[in-house]
């Protein structure tokens, strides 16, 4: 038979899943946060950083227009240089910015245009230098009194047409710089938007199988809860209540199921039935010890010291019941027991027994007082209505003989008779006892009745 888990066995099945569940729990939690905290990490190290890269970057090409201004409204070569040394600064740190920017995104085709706009504005830069080298010299030429030549004129001219020209250009080449950088500055932010969003739906995800597995945990620990208490408080109450009754059996031990408590119940079941087993054997020996000290063991009548303890009982009702003694005694029975041997002896004392029982009231006392003697107590009956039925009795015994080994034989019995006073129980039985002397006295096979009070019959 396959052997059952039992409730050990349940219980920690149970709380080994409710753990496991709630460990799954826990580390799903962990998890989600620790990426979370990467995600955030991330956004803010690297996309941040980018964004503000592309944020100085934009800066730097606002403020190479502003050098390029300097250049422009440059009136001698120290400024001129001095804006072109601002110039190469912002240069290479656009170089600079580029290049970050490059490595923190997939630039592609995009970039490719970066480094020709930023390259095509410091070519321009670098043109618009030169110009403005050759205006301030032309115009120092102007100055020192060459003002009149229309060639020179002429060339100022021109030279600050191109110098607006490449000054338009580099604006717009700005502006083209700005929106490429704007792109990926809203690609970045995009891309910001994305992490947070996949983020958001993942602890969305997790929230709800976090939900799930609080739930499962809630439930499985419910279980064990309501399982403990079906099945073990129930049936351990229900136990106590059996076992608290007076007279148990085995049978008002419940028993179910294939676990701890049921094996339990079951032994409890065996020990009640041993102990009840026990008990009506210890009740039944008792009951034969009271038998065996109360009763003769040959006839089964009380003993003489049952007998005595009735007549301290009757002691008490001896005045409002008129109460006669007797004893008996079978004659010559020493004969019989030397002619037909002792056991014979003992069946004609049964016999007699049975005889003088079955001629007796139910209400008359009858014990076997010792020997081949016998002891009566007549309540509610007048002596001499009691020597009329002792007399019948004795007349039956005298009439029926016993067969003893094929022989007949006839039997006879003396009786003695007392009426009792008041109080005087033990005396009577002593009078009754002279009495029965008397019938032995004179010729055996008589009723005699105590002379004080009674008076005597003959057979
Ligand atoms: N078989 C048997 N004999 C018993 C028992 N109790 C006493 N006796 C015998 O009964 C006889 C009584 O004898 P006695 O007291 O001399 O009196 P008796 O022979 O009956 O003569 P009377 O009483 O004078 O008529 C004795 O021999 C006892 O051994 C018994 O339980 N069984």
């Amino acid at each position: 038979m396959r052997k059952s888990p039992g409730l050990t066995g349940r219980t920690l099945l149970l709380t080994l899943l409710t753990t496991a569940v709630s460990l799954a729990a826990i580390l799903l939690a962990l998890f989600s946060f620790s990426q979370y905290r990467n995600t955030i990490t991330h956004l803010s190290q690297q996309q941040i950083n980018t964004l503000l890269t592309a944020t100085r970057l934009v800066q730097q090409t606002e403020g190479l227009m502003g050098s390029s201004a300097l250049l422009l409204q440059a009136e001698n070569h120290f400024n001129r240089r001095r804006a072109m040394f601002e110039i190469a600064d912002r240069k290479e740190w656009i170089g600079r910015m580029v290049a970050e920017l490059e490595s923190n995104l997939d630039g592609g085709e995009a970039f490719a245009r970066i480094y020709q706009v930023r390259d095509q504005l410091i070519d321009n830069l670098t043109k618009v230098d030169q110009l403005v080298a050759q205006r301030i010299n032309l115009r120092a030429d102007v100055f020192h009194g060459e003002s009149s030549d229309p060639d020179r004129l002429q060339s100022l001219q021109l030279i600050e047409a191109e110098i607006g020209e490449l000054l338009r250009e580099n604006r717009r080449l700005a502006t083209e710089l700005s929106v490429a950088v704007g792109f990926h500055v809203s690609a970045i932010r995009s891309e910001i938007q994305d992490s947070v969003q996949q983020v958001n739906s993942a602890i969305a995800t997790r929230e709800g199988l976090l939900l799930v597995a609080a739930v499962i945990a809630l439930l499985l620990m419910l279980t064990t809860v309501f399982y403990i208490n079906r099945s073990v408080v129930r049936r351990v109450v229900a136990l106590q209540k059996a076992l608290s009754q007076d007279r148990l059996l085995p049978a008002d031990i419940p028993v179910g199921g294939r676990d701890e408590i049921t094996w339990m119940a079951q032994s409890i079941q065996r020990y009640v039935d041993k102990i009840n087993l026990h008990e009506a054997r210890i009740l039944s020996m008792n009951r034969e010890l009271e038998f065996m000290a109360t009763h003769d063991a040959l006839t089964r009548l009380s003993n003489r010291h049952q007998f005595e303890r009735d007549l301290e009982r009757l002691e008490r009702d001896v005045g409002k019941h008129q109460v006669c003694a007797v004893m008996v005694d079978i004659d010559h029975f020493k004969q019989v027991n030397d002619r037909f041997g002792h056991d014979a002896g003992d069946q004609v004392i049964i016999g007699f027994a049975s005889r003088l029982q079955e001629a007796l009231p139910d209400q008359v006392l009858l014990a076997r007082y010792g020997g081949e003697e016998f002891a009566m107590l007549f309540p509610d009956t007048p002596l001499d209505g009691v020597v009329r039925h002792l007399e019948q009795v004795r007349q039956q015994i005298e009439r029926l003989p016993f067969e003893l080994g094929g022989q007949l034989l006839t039997i006879t019995a003396s009786f003695g008779v007392a009426a009792c006073g008041v109080g005087d129980l033990s005396g009577c039985m002593k009078r009754a006892d002279q009495a029965l002397y008397q019938a032995k006295a004179s010729g055996r096979n008589r009723v005699v009745a105590a002379m004080a009070e009674c008076q005597e019959g003959q057979a």
